[in-house]
């Protein structure tokens, strides 16, 4: 689809397959694009009030204003995006944390009513449409409808059914929701207790189950329940099932539907209608069920087709993937409010009297942000190279290549585990790193984690989807010498022989600065920790036992493989072309920045594998000490080039222009506790105590 076309129509006309299963798989490349540009300074144009020494740095972000030549041409369509949001009231931010929850609700309605209403009026493409959610920031329905309902439609169904669902989906004529998680297995999808048992007297399912899902909205489900047919289980299948009226709105016959009652934090995921969904002897036809890689016949018989069954977990593969950027663009958001506010904040300094230090020049402040900076422009990379990987093996499914399904797996649970987990952690940091002020809703960091922390549990718990990566690291060692050869990202265990005897060559700090001594470093670390497991495991008499037993530790040897992996992403990425001056460089400070880093954060590992020696350590851990100084002219051009609305940050203390304190004071008179000046409640409760400590007083 090209974006010049419009977003309903193409979808509508496009014709459907598991190859377009990416939303924006046409905009997908290889190459990876920064929302931003990069121009030598010049000056700020008088407009912001950040302090002096990010104005020393040699290169800032290119804003609307100043386009003089590159940009890549998503920065364009998120660019006006963008504005296009902020500028429409119906998108104001309300104060989320001060609704009740029906109005949250309906509010939420609202949007994402006016956002469609949008995308029809000015035949926005998919990416575009893409945008607008992402900038509307508000968890919604619609998120479940195009992010899993439809993707599970085109990924499991048969061309037919396809055929039949699409169109009415890519209208909103029905909306769906993914109805997979019960109250008693969520991250165990076999065990289920769901079940679709097939009546060949009737043609038609019946269920029983409860979901987390959609409560108030979806008109429809993809439900997941194992297949009973002549008595006999046939694993987990997705099934479309009708939940509501699309007359009235009402809960069809043997469905009980509502809202699973209020989640962490105020206004946050509250947004989005999670729902328990009940199911007593519904029935519906056997053609919902969805048929490409089981069909069930006329007669109840299961006929398994050439699709490897694993396809079933596909739509959960897909959004996986689009959790990695995801996390890229809330870590980015939180660490642009904390780079700007660090620059604004003063603490301390000169005893003479004079100005005191902004607090982003300390040397603590910058080694807990600058690493959390350097780790949003790793996971974009990241996510970029992703989004190419999953692209390339939907391509490969649909020519009946199932060889780098378990690859494509592994990557994105494994990646949507690390980033996602780093990404909570982040946001919380950058909230310490705000001192107090941090902790005011006004700050944007309270709502900011509350929404984002379910990351690490939906989508598969992050600690389970560690042990999927374990696994099939695992089976990859343990075919090391059956001339099976390791490819895509586990292909440096091809040099495990080597990379088991490598020493480490530094010796002094600089030597850290040759991305080939890090790759190493990485990939002796993540072999030899994979090796050390697989060998412990051989010890058990029973494999399975000792995967349980060893999680803990297989679980590490997962972590020190995924960061490996964007490790080497960043790398690749510089090994690319970079228009702009400086850019390149700045990125390559980054790169060191996420890679030393973690070296530091995992030291136990590096030095008990006997990758690095403690000497060496100690000189990497110099080396990251001097990368942050140069970091520091650019922070705030390194946030700008996030490209963030004000009115998307929502964070008085990450405004462009810089100007917190006045805002910060105008802000906490919006509070209704100041609507009067003398509170409610007083003359019930404070008056009476006041007096009667008066009276105790005379006595
Ligand atoms: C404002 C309005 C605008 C409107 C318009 C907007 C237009 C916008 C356009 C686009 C918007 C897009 C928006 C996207 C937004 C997304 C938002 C996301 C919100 C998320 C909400 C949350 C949803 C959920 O949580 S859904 C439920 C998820 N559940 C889980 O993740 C469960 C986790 N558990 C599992 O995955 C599995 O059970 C398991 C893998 C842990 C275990 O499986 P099991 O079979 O029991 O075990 P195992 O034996 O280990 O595995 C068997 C073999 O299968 C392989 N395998 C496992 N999983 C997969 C897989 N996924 N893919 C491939 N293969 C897999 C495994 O390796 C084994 O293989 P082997 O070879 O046999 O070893
Ligand atoms: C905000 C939100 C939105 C959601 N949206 C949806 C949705 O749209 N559709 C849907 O179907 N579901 C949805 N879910 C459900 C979600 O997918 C599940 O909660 C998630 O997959 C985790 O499963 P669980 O709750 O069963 O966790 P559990 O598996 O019960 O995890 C509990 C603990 O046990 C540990 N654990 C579990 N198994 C193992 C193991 N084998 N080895 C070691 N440790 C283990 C975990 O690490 C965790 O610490 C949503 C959840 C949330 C929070």
């Amino acid at each position: 689809m090209s974006s010049a076309q419009g977003f309903l129509n193409d979808w509508v006309e496009s014709r459907v397959g598991l190859g377009s299963n990416i939303s924006n798989s046409r905009n997908t490349s290889v190459s990876y694009n920064i929302k931003g540009c990069w121009i030598p300074l010049t000056d700020n144009g008088g407009r912001r009030s950040l302090g002096s020494r990010e104005e020393q740095g040699s290169v800032r972000c290119r804003r609307d204003e100043d386009r003089l030549g590159w940009f890549p041409p998503h920065f364009d369509v998120s660019d006006r995006m963008a504005r296009l949001v902020a500028s429409d009231p119906v998108f104001r931010k309300d104060n989320r944390a001060m609704l009740s929850r029906k109005e949250l609700f309906k509010n939420t309605l609202r949007k994402a009513a006016h956002a469609w209403k949008r995308i029809i009026e000015l035949r926005l493409s998919e990416e575009e449409a893409s945008e607008m959610r992402f900038y509307v920031d508000e968890p919604a329905f619609t998120d479940l409808h195009w992010g899993m309902f439809v993707p599970a439609i085109k990924g499991q169904g048969t061309e037919e059914q396809q055929q039949k669902w699409l169109p009415l989906a890519y209208k909103m004529q029905i909306i769906g929701c993914y109805a997979q998680t019960e109250l008693g297995h969520g991250s165990n999808v076999q065990g289920l207790e769901t079940t679709a048992t097939f009546d060949p007297e009737s043609d038609e399912f019946s269920f029983i189950w409860w979901p987390g899902g959609l409560g108030k909205v979806s008109t429809h489900a993809v439900v997941y329940a194992r297949l009973i047919t002549e008595g006999q289980e046939h694993g987990v299948h997705g099934f479309i099932v009708q939940l509501r009226s699309l007359d009235d709105h009402m809960p069809l016959p043997g469905i009980t539907v509502g809202d699973i009652g209020m989640k962490f934090g105020t206004g946050a995921y509250n947004t989005m209608d999670n729902g328990v969904l009940r199911f007593d002897n519904v029935r519906i036809p056997r053609n919902q069920m969805l048929m490409r890689v089981m069909r069930v016949t006329r007669e109840g018989k299961c006929v398994q087709s050439n699709v490897p069954r694993q396809l079933i977990y596909g739509t959960m593969v897909y959004v996986r993937q689009t959790i990695v950027s995801d996390a890229s663009s809330a870590l980015s958001r939180a660490v642009c409010i904390a780079t700007r506010y660090s620059a604004v904040r003063r603490q301390f300094g000169p005893q003479d009297g004079g100005v005191e230090t902004q607090v982003i020049d300390y040397k603590t402040q910058q080694s807990r942000l600058f690493p959390l900076l350097a780790s949003a422009y790793a996971f974009r990379f990241v996510g970029e190279w992703l989004k190419w990987l999953y692209l390339d093996v939907t391509q490969r499914l649909q020519a009946n290549d199932f060889s780098t399904l378990p690859e494509a797996h592994a990557c994105t649970a494994g990646l949507k585990s690390l980033t996602t987990s780093a990404t909570a952690d982040a946001i919380e940091e950058c909230r310490k790193l705000c001192g107090g002020h941090g902790y005011l809703s006004s700050s944007g960091l309270p709502e900011l984690f509350a929404v984002y922390v379910p990351a690490c549990t939906y989508e598969g718990d992050n600690v389970v989807l560690l042990l999927q990566v374990a696994r099939f690291l695992m089976k990859t060692v343990s075919q090391l010498g059956s001339g099976k050869k390791p490819v895509g990202t586990t292909a440096y265990m091809a040099r495990a022989e080597d990379l088991l005897q490598s020493r480490c060559s530094v010796q002094k700090a600089e030597d850290w600065l040759k991305p080939s001594v890090i790759l190493e470093a990485f990939e002796a670390r993540a072999v030899r920790m994979c090796v050390a497991c697989a060998q412990s495991l051989s010890k058990f008499q029973n494999p399975e036992e000792g995967f349980l037993e060893l999680s803990a530790d297989l679980v590490e040897a997962a972590i020190a493989h995924c960061q490996l992996i964007v490790v080497s992403k960043f790398i690749e990425k510089l090994q690319q072309d970079i228009p702009g001056k400086g850019v390149k460089q700045q990125l390559q400070i980054l790169c060191y920045i996420y890679a030393l880093n973690l070296l530091h954060k995992h030291l136990g590992d590096f030095l008990s594998t006997g990758c690095i020696t403690p000497k060496q350590a100690s000189l990497a851990n110099d080396h990251l000490r001097s990368l942050y100084s140069k970091v520091r002219p650019n922070a705030i051009a390194l946030v700008d080039a996030f490209n963030y609305t004000d009115h998307f940050l929502g964070s008085v203390l990450g405004r462009y222009d810089g100007n917190v304190y006045p805002k910060l004071y105008e802000e906490a008179w919006k509070d209704p506790l100041n609507d009067s000046v003398v509170p409610d409640g007083y003359q019930e409760y404070i008056r009476p105590m006041l007096k009667q400590q008066l009276r105790n007083a005379r006595l």
